[in-house]
C-alpha cells in the first residue's frame, strides 16, 4: 500500500498535548513531513513561540483548521476533543486524505451507545461502518486498506493488551474482570482545569468516575468481541501525581489454574514489536516506558491461587495515543511498524 515517498501530513489540535507529542514523533520520522498543524486560537504563530522543544525544526507554523488545506496532504491526525473529527473526516476522506482518529468519534459501533455515554448526537454515523479500531496487536491485518482509524483510548489500550491473552485462550473468566488503573495528569488534556493544576494535582491521589468512565463500553466492545461473550468489568480509573504513564492492575479469576501463564503471555506477544512481556517475577513501571511506543507486561499468579493479576504500564501520551497513531500510520502507508518510534525510555 506504499503509494508516496514522503508523506504530507496534518495534525488538526497541535497545541493540544496529543496532538504536540504526535508532531514531536513524525518531525523525527523519515518518511514523514508535517505539512498542516492547526490551532483556532494560534494562527499564524511559529512552533518554537509555543513549544520551545521544537526550536529549529522548520518554519512551520499553526493555522487554522481547514478542509481545503488538510485536503492537500496524504494523512490527518485528529488529536481534538470529541465530535470534531465528525464534522471534518467525510470530507477529507472524500478528498482522498487518509484520516486518523486519536479521538473516541469513531470508536465505538453503535452510535447510539456512542451519543449516551458522549452526550451529543453522533456526528457522522454512515463512516462508522469503514472505520477500524486501530489496535494493531488485535487488528493488524484490517489496517492497511484503511482509509478511516479510530485509534484507542489510553485505558483502553492499557487494560486490553493486558487481558487480551488471557480471554483468547479462554482460561479466565470473562465475568470477572477488574481493571485498577491509574493515570498522569496530562491523560486530561492541555486545557485550563482547575483538577490539572499544579497545587491541585500534584501532591494527590485519587479515584474518579466510578459510576461509569466512557472507556468502559470501549473496553468491553473489544473484549466482547475477543472472549464471544458480554465481559463484566469493575473499571476504575485514578489520577496519580505524575506528568504521564498509566498504570493498570487486571485482576481475573483463573477457570484453568494450572495454565503457564508466562509461557501464553510470551506466545501471544512474541512478535510484537510494541509489546514487551517481562520475565517472570518482573514487574512494569511507567518509568520504563516513558517517551516509548510500548507496552510493558507482567502476569502472575500469587500464593499460586485462582487470581491472575496482569500489570500493563504504557505512557498514555505514546503507546496510549500519538504513537499508536503513528504505528497504525505506518501499517496504512507499508513503511516498517516501528518507523520513528524506535526511542529509548527517559530515566529519571
Ligand atoms: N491526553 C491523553 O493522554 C489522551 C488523549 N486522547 C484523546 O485525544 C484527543 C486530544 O487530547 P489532548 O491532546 O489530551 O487534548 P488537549 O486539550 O490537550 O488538546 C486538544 C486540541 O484540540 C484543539 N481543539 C479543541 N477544540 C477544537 C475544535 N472545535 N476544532 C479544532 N480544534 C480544536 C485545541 O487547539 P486550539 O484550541 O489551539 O485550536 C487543542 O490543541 C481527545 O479526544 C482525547 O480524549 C486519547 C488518548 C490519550
Ligand atoms: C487522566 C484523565 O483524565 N484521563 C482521561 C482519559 C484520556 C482520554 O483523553 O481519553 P479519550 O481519548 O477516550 O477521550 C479521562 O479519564 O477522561
Amino acid at each position: 500500500m506504499s503509494e508516496v515517498s514522503v508523506i504530507r501530513a496534518g495534525i488538526v489540535g497541535a497545541t493540544g498535548y496529543t496532538g504536540v507529542e504526535l508532531l514531536r514523533l513524525l518531525l523525527g520520522h523519515p518518511r514523514v513531513r508535517p505539512a498542516v498543524v492547526t490551532s483556532r486560537g494560534q494562527a499564524g504563530t511559529p512552533l518554537s513561540a509555543l513549544f520551545p522543544n521544537l526550536r529549529g525544526q522548520g518554519d512551520l507554523r499553526f493555522q487554522a483548521p481547514d478542509a481545503g488545506a488538510l485536503g492537500e496532504c496524504d494523512v490527518v491526525f485528529f488529536a481534538t476533543p470529541h465530535g470534531v473529527a465528525h464534522t471534518l473526516a467525510g470530507d477529507l476522506l472524500q478528498r482522498g486524505t487518509r484520516v486518523i482518529d486519536l479521538s473516541a468519534d469513531f470508536r465505538l459501533r453503535d452510535p447510539q451507545l456512542w451519543s449516551q455515554w458522549y452526550g451529543q448526537p453522533h456526528g457522522a454515523p454512515e463512516l462508522l461502518e469503514e472505520a477500524v479500531y486501530g489496535l494493531p496487536e488485535l487488528n493488524r491485518a484490517r489496517i492497511p486498506a484503511a482509509r478511516l482509524i479510530a485509534v484507542p483510548g489510553c485505558y483502553p489500550t492499557a487494560v486490553t493488551l493486558g487481558l487480551l491473552p488471557l480471554l483468547e485462550a479462554g482460561v479466565v473468566d470473562p465475568a470477572q474482570l477488574v481493571a485498577d488503573a491509574k493515570s498522569g495528569v496530562s491523560g486530561s488534556g492541555r486545557k485550563a482545569q482547575v483538577g490539572s493544576l499544579f497545587c491541585e494535582a500534584a501532591e494527590n491521589f485519587r479515584a474518579y468516575a466510578l459510576g461509569g468512565h466512557r472507556h468502559l463500553p470501549e473496553i468491553l466492545q473489544t473484549l466482547g468481541e475477543v472472549s464471544g461473550v458480554q465481559p463484566q468489568l469493575t473499571f476504575v480509573p485514578h489520577l496519580v501525581p505524575m506528568v504521564r504513564g498509566i498504570l493498570a492492575t487486571l485482576y481475573t479469576r483463573l477457570l484453568q489454574p494450572q495454565t503457564d501463564l508466562q509461557a501464553l503471555f510470551e506466545r501471544r506477544y512474541a512478535h510484537e514489536p510494541c509489546v514487551d512481556v517481562l520475565p517472570a517475577g518482573e514487574l512494569p513501571e511507567t518509568r520504563s516506558v516513558r517517551g516509548t511506543n510500548l507496552c510493558r507486561l507482567a502476569v502472575q499468579r500469587p500464593q499460586e491461587g485462582e487470581t491472575a493479576v496482569v500489570v500493563s504500564a504504557i505512557d498514555n501520551l505514546v503507546k496510549g495515543a500519538s504513537g499508536q497513531a503513528v504505528q497504525n500510520m505506518n501499517l496504512m502507508f507499508g513503511l516498517p511498524e516501528t518507523q520513528g518510534l524506535e526511542g529509548i525510555a527517559i530515566l529519571p
